[in-house]
């Protein structure tokens, strides 16, 4: 599904990322974490298509990446809700492009909320929600979209401990209903193995190491030993070198 081959990036003269190659299948997860300005944002833009480089190459699909692709959704860190929609305004506002009728949107957006168990947020608009309420709108908004491939730059960070494990809870859900391709940021070792497949450990503009998550897939694991255990070889890889 992703093929990244020995791609580099710059800023003018400072490197963000350097001979970076990495395979990711179809329907698997795929963490990315490591220090702060390591690259993994660039990454992330570059895989959207937000950024280009002709040092490397990256396919989706066979295809060489040159601008975003509409079957790509992506959840940035800071929601991009508009304030003057209501929810159910900022969520058909993916499904304008389709060519769909009103009623059309209208079923599609009503379906997507009682999937996210959000329906009653429907006439209400960003700023009367919750932390968490937003970041379910904001992946609603994406997932209307039926993305095959879904990219999230740390989309639990703002949320405290409780509802960030229900975020990450509905998307281990949603994932189980209709797989997709995931690639997704983190800044927490539990996050990236509870929802990564594939953990992908970054250091200074490289990749560090990658673990695999044999345990991915399974809701329960937060009370089994061997989670802590995946999470204990990230931490130690993380950690190597400081
Ligand atoms: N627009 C920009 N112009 C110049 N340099 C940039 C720009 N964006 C990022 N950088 C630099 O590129 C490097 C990688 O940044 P990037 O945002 O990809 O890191 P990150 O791993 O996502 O960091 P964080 O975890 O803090 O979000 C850093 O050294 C950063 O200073």
């Amino acid at each position: 599904m992703v093929d990244i081959k020995d791609l580099s990036f710059s800023y003018g003269s400072d490197i963000a990322l350097k001979d970076i190659s990495l395979h990711i299948n179809e329907n698997a997860t795929c963490a990315i974490i490591g220090p702060s300005g390591c690259g993994k944002t660039t990454l992330l833009y570059l895989l959207a298509g937000l950024l280009h480089t002709n040092q490397g190459e990256i396919r989706v699909n066979g295809d060489k990446i040159m601008t975003s692709r509409k079957e790509t959704g992506v959840i940035l860190q800071d929601y991009g809700l508009l304030p003057w929609k209501k929810v159910k305004d900022n969520i058909a506002l993916g499904l304008t492009i389709r060519n769909l009728s009103k009623e059309e949107i209208q079923r599609e957006v009503d379906k997507i909320l009682t999937e996210l168990d959000i329906l009653e947020l429907k006439d209400k608009f960003p700023a009367q929600l919750s932390g968490g309420q937003k970041q379910r709108v904001t992946i609603a908004r994406t997932l209307v979209t039926k993305p095959d491939l879904l990219l999230m730059d740390e989309a639990t960070s703002a949320l405290d401990a409780i509802t960030k494990e229900h975020i990450q809870n509905l998307l281990l859900k949603l994932y189980h209903k209709k797989p997709s391709t995931m690639i997704f940021i983190t800044h927490s070792i539990e996050e990236a193995v509870f929802l990564g497949q594939k953990i992908v450990i970054m250091e200074k503009s490289r990749i560090k190491k990658v673990v695999e998550n044999p345990y991915f897939g399974d809701s329960k694991i937060r009370r089994k030993m061997e989670y802590y255990g995946i999470c204990l070889e990230v931490r130690k890889a993380l950690e190597e070198g400081y």
